[in-house]
């Protein structure tokens, strides 16, 4: 069943068009990675599919809500981590937890035992009492991943998973992810890292001037292939030359 689809998205900024004509589906248990460059109309994709931002025109459906029509409804089902956002900075992370549980009407038992789980997951448990502003930009990630995934919604859309997260924490995200995914849910991310996103994802599809120009299923790559290349087949390779620094 699908879970995600987007039917001719289009979205302008004033004279500059971040979604020209974007199409995609995604299935229930779908790991689905969206790769680009700079500018591409990722993050426009994922604000309009969880009903931060309204297109042009184009529809949009997740899990059967109209994120365009019925934002708050979508959002009801779907949890969500914004590119470089962090917690309020006021609060302490047991403080925020107790108020997402309360916005997601989970039992208080309930957010406690899974911020347990996550604090260790994540190895944050002696930061839940320090307010936000004094917690490293790596721990405010922990803070805001575990927000995402708090009501363990069908579907979550993360852009960028790993910012600011050491190698060691990566990995058990990134295990998360998958597990996660394994469990029947759905998960969008929008990453720059293609090795990540040929690691975890089940379905890249590459953006490219607000349109999704190719897609390929990591596990069909052939064994001399990487989504490296993929990528810079469709999006381009050229390196421009650094000159100046020869002889020092
Ligand atoms: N609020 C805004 N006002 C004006 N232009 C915007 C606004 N938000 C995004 N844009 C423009 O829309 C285009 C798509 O931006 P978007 O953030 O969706 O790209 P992205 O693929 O997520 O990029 P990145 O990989 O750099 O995060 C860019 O040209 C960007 O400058």
């Amino acid at each position: 069943m699908v879970a995600i689809s987007t039917s001719n998205l289009r979205k302008t900024y004033g004279d500059v068009t971040a979604l020209a004509d974007l199409s995609l589906s995604i299935d229930e248990g779908e790991l689905f990675g969206a790769l680009g460059p700079n500018g591409a109309g990722k993050t426009t994709t994922i604000k309009i599919l969880t009903g931060q931002l309204q297109p042009d025109s184009g529809t949009a459906s997740v899990l059967g809500h109209d994120p365009v029509a019925d934002p708050v409804e979508t959002r009801r089902h779907i949890g969500i981590l914004p590119e470089q956002e962090s917690p309020p900075s006021f609060l302490t992370p047991r403080e925020y937890f107790d108020f997402v549980g309360t916005v997601r009407a989970i039992p208080d038992d309930v957010v406690d035992e899974r911020v347990d789980a996550w604090t260790e997951r994540l190895s944050f448990a002696e930061k839940l009492d320090t307010v936000s502003t004094d917690l490293s930009r790596g721990q405010q990630q922990k803070v805001m991943i575990t927000q995402a995934f708090l009501h363990e919604p069908e579907v979550v859309f993360i852009d960028e998973p790993l910012a600011n997260l050491d190698p060691i924490v990566q990995e058990r995200v990134k295990d998360f992810l998958v597990a996660y995914r394994d469990a029947g849910n759905t998960i969008f991310i929008s990453t720059h890292h293609i090795e990540v996103a040929e690691e975890v994802c089940s379905r890249v599809g590459i953006v490219s001037g607000g349109e999704l120009i190719a897609e390929r299923r990591p596990s069909e790559l052939g064994a001399n292939e990487s989504l490296l290349d993929t990528f810079l087949e469709n999006v381009g390779s050229s390196t421009p030359e650094i000159e100046g620094l020869a002889g020092r």
